[in-house]
């Protein structure tokens, strides 16, 4: 007789939503925000997740980033822990940009000769060397988010402790949408050298249909109140006609979910 013996390969997911659900309020009073979601990332995925305005987006991000609690369904995370960039940098303005980048990094109890040089090294990957000793108002919009960007790699980068081995997890709530046009191209490059040299799994929310198909490699949209998953488009490596017809496509569906909940 031989026994079969079953080895279980399990796909490391930094982030896994199993039927989530968030409410605000009680009663007749509640705002359903989100409803039975079902979505999950990839150890060094980028994924970008898109709706409507309030459908959500950004509560969804709250629940991954520990910010808030869901009130049906459950959150799986095997990240280490997980940083935010919003859109608007949010950086302590009596600190320097090293000072900003080695905050998480003071507060996980890194000493300091090595936040030193992992602050230096991390604005060094977001091509702000030699600025680290300027202050915020110093910095013009698009290097204020590189400076949020190079403090979130810094707090996802720890590896430590409970997080040894464990995939990162980067979250950003439309960290672009209030820059100047050619700035936001340039980030948005930035932002991809930096995802392929650094490996982290990013769940990065947009507005905007082209955005979320140059940057992802899934696209997630989500109806309209409450948010739920409509629809993934796998856009990995796309460009030429089949971009330009993926976002023609994608944009079909957004203004259907748009109209749809308009007319509810
Ligand atoms: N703390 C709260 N209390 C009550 N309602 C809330 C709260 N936070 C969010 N909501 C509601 O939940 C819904 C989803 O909000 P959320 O900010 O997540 O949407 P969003 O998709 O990020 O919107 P936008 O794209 O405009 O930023 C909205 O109707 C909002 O009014």
């Amino acid at each position: 007789m031989t026994a079969t013996v079953e080895v279980e390969q399990t796909v490391v997911r930094p982030v896994q939503f199993h039927q989530v659900g968030k409410a605000f309020g009680h009663g007749r009073n509640a705002v359903v925000a989100l409803e039975q979601v079902d979505l999950d990332v990839a150890a060094g995925e980028f994924v970008c997740l898109l709706g409507a305005s309030g459908c959500g987006k950004t509560t969804l991000l709250n629940l991954v980033a520990g910010l808030d609690k869901p009130t049906a369904g459950r959150i799986e995370l095997h990240s280490s822990r997980p940083a935010v960039v919003f859109q608007e940098a949010a950086l302590m303005p009596w600190l320097t940009a090293a000072g900003n980048v080695e905050l998480p990094l003071r507060m996980a109890g890194v000493p300091k000769a090595e936040r030193r040089a992992k602050a230096a090294e991390l604005l060094e990957l977001v091509r702000l060397g030699g600025l680290g000793d300027k202050r915020p108002h110093e910095l013009s919009g698009g290097m204020r988010q590189r400076v949020a960007l190079a403090r979130a790699l810094a707090s996802t980068d720890d590896n430590t402790g409970a997080n040894a081995g464990k995939p990162s997890l980067l979250l950003m709530d439309e960290p672009f949408s209030a820059l100047d046009a050619i700035t936001r191209d340039v980030l948005q490059g930035e932002l991809l050298r930096i995802w392929r040299a650094t490996g982290t799994a990013i769940l990065f929310v947009t507005h905007d249909v082209r955005e979320a198909v140059r940057l992802g490699q899934r696209v997630v949209l989500l109806s309209s109140r409450p948010g739920r998953v409509v629809r993934q488009w796998d856009v990995d490596g796309l460009s030429g006609s089949a971009e330009v017809g993926a976002v023609d496509e994608i944009n079909a569906a957004l203004r259907k979910v748009i109209s749809s909940h308009a007319a509810a």
